[in-house]
């Protein structure tokens, strides 16, 4: 099979985009997927999106982790897959867009690499320990600390994903360290299984404990910073209920090409 693919990149959180508006491309086993996303052996990314007609909607969004299975919701994949449909112009500048935890909606810049992208609405957050544990379209496990710079956050999440609470499920475990004017926010991922450079759902889901955790009221504006770059969570929290959450950030193509597997 020949495949025509766009490589996109949001804060480091890097995907291969399929414009799959004719289904030429089939999903029978996470093979393809896997050998895809090879850094060695492939064209190397933290995952894979289908880019699809829907009668409904302005395109479906179908995310593949680099373990080559459906994963949950993305939010920088999200991002990065608006930026794609703008360039194939099958949007203009706003999109009404189904993905896998449902409608979302998302604004781009005119120059098409800064996307402002609709999160889904959340009214729970759980505790484990003296950490937050909620759904922004993936799970989510939110552990603040002092020093994440020098932290041993493959060894520390891979711990923590594959503990007896979450290895049957997996989850994304974020260690966020407060810096006064941002959060510093490092993720290792499920269906990765490694720290990536970014984490759309993973720094939402920091931003809305934060709030939480310090009884931030009203229209929140969160500056975030990851290994890849700067993010920002805008939301609005009424004490109970997180609304108006939007994930935002770059959404660059990087480069296109063929390969046949
Ligand atoms: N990188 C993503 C999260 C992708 C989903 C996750 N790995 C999972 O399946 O749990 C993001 O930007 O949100």
């Amino acid at each position: 099979m020949n495949i025509h693919f766009f490589k996109y990149q949001g804060a480091g959180n890097d995907f291969i985009l399929i414009d799959n508006r004719d289904l030429s491309f089939k999903y029978t086993d996470n093979n393809a997927v896997l050998q895809l996303c090879n850094r060695r052996f492939g064209i190397g990314a933290d995952g894979l999106m289908l880019l699809q007609n829907h009668a409904d909607y302005d395109f479906e969004m179908l995310y593949f982790n680099s373990d080559g299975n459906l994963g949950s919701m993305c939010g920088n994949g999200g991002r990065c897959i608006v930026a794609f449909a703008k360039h194939l112009g099958v949007i203009d500048q706003e999109t009404d867009f189904l993905a896998v935890d449902g409608p979302h909606y998302a604004k781009i810049s005119e120059e098409g690499n800064w996307v402002d992208l609709q999160m889904i609405d959340i009214d729970t957050i759980n505790k484990d320990g003296d950490a937050y544990v909620l759904n922004t379209g993936s799970p989510h496990y939110v552990a603040e600390m002092q020093n994440l710079k020098d932290y041993d956050v493959y060894q520390n999440g891979k711990a923590i994903r594959n503990n007896e609470t979450y290895k049957k499920e997996g989850i994304n475990v974020n260690f966020v360290e407060d810096k006064g004017d941002y959060l510093f926010v490092r993720t290792f991922e499920r269906g990765v299984e490694d720290e990536t450079y970014a984490c759309g759902t993973g720094v939402t889901a920091v931003a809305l404990s934060m709030a939480q955790h310090n009884h931030q009221i009203g229209h929140i504006e969160t500056p975030i910073k990851v290994l890849g770059g700067d993010l920002k969570i805008q939301f609005d929290y009424d004490g109970k209920q997180f609304t108006n959450v939007f994930l935002c950030g770059p959404a660059e193509q990087v480069f296109e090409g063929e390969i046949s597997i």
